[in-house]
């Protein structure tokens, strides 16, 4: 997928800001920024970090083409010949710590860091959210289908009613890392290496005169690979019986079919009588796909219902997030270059959960050593040694300060990674396989209660007793300067 030629996949008020600190002298004062989001979204316990391997190409590709320059002339007539000579020259090199793809991850807690001049910085803002909230969005929403699907099979169908091109092949993607099994998407099992599958459409089906017809031509040209649509006509009294009598065919050439599909009816009443049927056949091996507009809710409501479900394609509700189609993450200033010193800064809002918490900070999941089971993630600033060692850690939640917890005996795993350093790439990018064997490890580390679909337990994110404190400071010195 394209890594290079996006450097103006950016917000034109980003290169206002590079212009502007460029005519005032300031374009290379250090900064530090922190992307996360506040709240989790469908209700979940939990979010599925994803973006990562874009945003690493998108960084490394980040150049300003001629045609990119002579655009911005055009675009822009305040922009100075001399400034489009700067950027014809840029190149990235800051420093990047990010969580690795797959990671549980949680609100207010950073999960990209990003330092280096207010100029790379602010100019990589809009294409890094851009990759984390849609891949992290549809990673989450996949990861919620996978807890309700459990061990049967997940086969991503999106690609015809995404949000274009993208969408449906890093969606796949991201529905690849939570769990789902394979996708429809040719291009984008080429690209990831994701296994794909395919049934048949209705449009097979009524090409032909006869559905026998059109199953037995399928399942000739097919025949390791059968999975015959049934329900065009009369799933009960048309598809199936064709269905079978495709199968004995199959048989009776040493051949197994493999599965029927539905697509449209009472899921549940239909899958049931299909298994019954099948079965009254012979043909207990066949096994059945449903689709039709399915999400987490309708396949956790058809298990309820003794669906015989062994294979679930999920498409639309899947790649749009239909119940919520964006992950509001957001990018925030935490600490600035001042008189050759970095020192942190803090962003005030009338809502307090929209208050910045200053400083550039690391995040430890806090992991007992007892259960192997996290208690906690701790955000901290890096130098604060003390919480990565074994000692005795004082927990609290910043937004109900008064819900406090001690801890000992713990693990503390650094959940940032370091992705670049000045500029250069110091991760090497994990296969999509072991991406979803860290996922897997990541969910074994919370208990269930967080990872339930409807009302699941709130995992609480400790800020150190030091960034709380210096938040506080700097919250009353801002206080203090308004009653002046
Ligand atoms: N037993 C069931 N319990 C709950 N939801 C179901 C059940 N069976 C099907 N559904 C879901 O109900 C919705 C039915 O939608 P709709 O009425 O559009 O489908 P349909 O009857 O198959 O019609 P169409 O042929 O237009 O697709 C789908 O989202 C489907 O997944
Ligand atoms: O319902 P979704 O979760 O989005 O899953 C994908 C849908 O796409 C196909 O329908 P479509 O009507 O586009 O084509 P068809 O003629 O092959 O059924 C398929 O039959 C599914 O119903
Ligand atoms: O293979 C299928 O059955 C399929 C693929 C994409 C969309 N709907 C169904």
């Amino acid at each position: 997928m394209q890594a290079e030629g996006l450097a103006l996949h950016t917000d034109k008020y980003q290169i206002n800001m590079i212009y502007a600190h460029w005519l005032n002298g300031t374009h290379l004062r250090k900064t530090v920024f922190e992307a996360y989001f506040r709240k989790l979204p469908f209700g979940n316990g939990y979010a599925v970090f994803a973006g990562l391997e874009r945003i690493v190409n998108y960084i490394r590709g980040l150049r300003f083409t001629e045609k990119d320059l002579n655009y911005l002339a055009e675009q822009e007539e305040n922009y100075k010949p001399e400034f489009l000579d700067l950027l014809k020259d840029f190149h990235f090199t800051g420093t990047i710590l990010s969580m690795k793809e797959g990671a549980l991850c949680f609100p207010n807690e950073p999960l990209v860091r990003v330092e280096g001049t207010i100029m790379e910085t602010q100019l990589v803002e809009t294409a890094l959210l851009n990759f984390m909230n849609f891949q992290t969005l549809i990673a989450t929403k996949a990861s919620r289908v996978k807890r309700v699907a459990e061990n049967d099979v997940l086969l991503e169908f999106g690609t015809r009613r995404a949000q274009e091109a993208d969408a449906a092949i890093w969606g796949a993607r991201a529905a690849y890392i939570a769990g789902f099994d394979a996708t429809s998407n040719l291009l984008a099992g080429e690209i990831f290496d994701i296994p794909t599958k395919g049934t048949h459409a209705h449009s097979w089906v009524q090409i032909f005169d006869s559905e026998q017809e059109a199953f037995e031509i399928y399942a000739k040209a097919m025949p390791d690979q059968v999975s015959l649509l049934v329900d065009t006509f009369d799933t009960l009294k048309s598809g199936i019986p064709h269905a079978i009598m495709t199968a004995k065919k199959l048989e009776a050439a040493g051949k197994r079919m493999n599965s029927i599909r539905l697509d449209s009816g009472d899921l549940a009443y239909l899958s049931i009588q299909a298994r019954k049927m099948l079965d009254e056949a012979g043909l207990p091996y066949v096994k059945i796909v449903a689709s039709n507009d399915l999400d987490e809710n309708t396949i956790f409501n058809l298990k309820a219902q003794g669906a015989k479900i062994d294979i679930w394609g999920v498409g639309t509700q899947l790649i749009t997030a239909a119940d919520q189609p964006a992950l509001g993450g957001v990018y925030k200033l935490v600490e600035r270059e001042k008189n050759g010193r970095m020192e942190p800064t803090i962003k005030i809002s009338g809502n307090p959960e929209k208050v910045t918490t200053p400083g550039k900070k690391d995040v430890l999941r806090i992991v007992s050593k007892g259960s192997g089971k996290a208690i906690a993630d701790y955000v901290c600033f890096p130098h604060e040694e003390q919480a990565r060692t074994d000692g005795k850690l004082r927990l609290f939640d910043p937004v109900h300060p008064y819900i406090k917890k001690s801890v000992k005996d713990y693990e503390a795993i650094p959940m940032l990674q370091p992705i670049f350093e000045e500029g250069k790439l110091v991760y090497e990018l994990p296969t999509l396989h072991q991406i979803r064997q860290y996922h897997q490890e990541q969910l074994n580390l919370l208990w269930p209660e967080y990872l339930r679909k409807l009302n699941p337990e709130i995992y609480r994110i400790s800020l150190s007793q030091e960034a709380w404190e210096l938040k506080q400071k700097m919250i009353e010195e801002y206080v203090g300067q308004q009653e002046e």
